[in-house]
């Protein structure tokens, strides 16, 4: 579950022009009615929904066909030195994926737990 940190945070606009995807954000932003909760829609070719990510949510997705192409259109720059992210399987973000996580790359099982960020994010909390 990707996401730039501050000055850096991204709006994207993410949909799947091929096969099909589960797509998960989780609302890290302190005060907001939905903070702390996952919100998830399939996006696939065939229904052509889009999704709008504020700023301040985590991001990822789960493959549920082969051959998945997922197109984004995101409001700022890359910025390496800004980019963070929450283990997918972080009991914090209670999402069920739909289908057995087969492959994840060695950097996204490296990311910590979201309780961690979250004092690092939002010292009041
Ligand atoms: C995201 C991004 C990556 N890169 C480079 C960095 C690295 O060498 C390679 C792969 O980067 P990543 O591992 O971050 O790619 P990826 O795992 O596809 O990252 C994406 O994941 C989804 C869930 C999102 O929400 C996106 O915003 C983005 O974070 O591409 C760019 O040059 N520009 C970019 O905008």
């Amino acid at each position: 579950m990707h996401f730039q940190t501050a000055p850096h945070e991204e709006v994207k606009l993410v949909s799947c022009v091929s096969g099909a995807i589960f797509d998960v954000i989780f609302d890290m932003r302190p005060g907001s009615p939905s903070y702390r909760q996952s919100f998830s829609v399939e996006l696939t070719a065939a229904n052509g929904r889009q999704l709008y990510i504020p700023k301040g949510m985590a991001h990822g997705f789960e493959a549920l066909t082969d051959d998945v192409t997922v197109n984004y259109l995101i409001s700022e720059f890359y910025a390496p030195g800004y980019s963070s992210g929450i283990r997918y399987d972080d009991p914090a973000l209670g999402v069920e994926w739909p289908m057995p996580v087969t492959q994840v790359s060695d950097k996204d099982l490296g990311w910590p737990p979201w309780e961690l960020i979250n004092r690092g994010m939002c010292l009041e909390d």
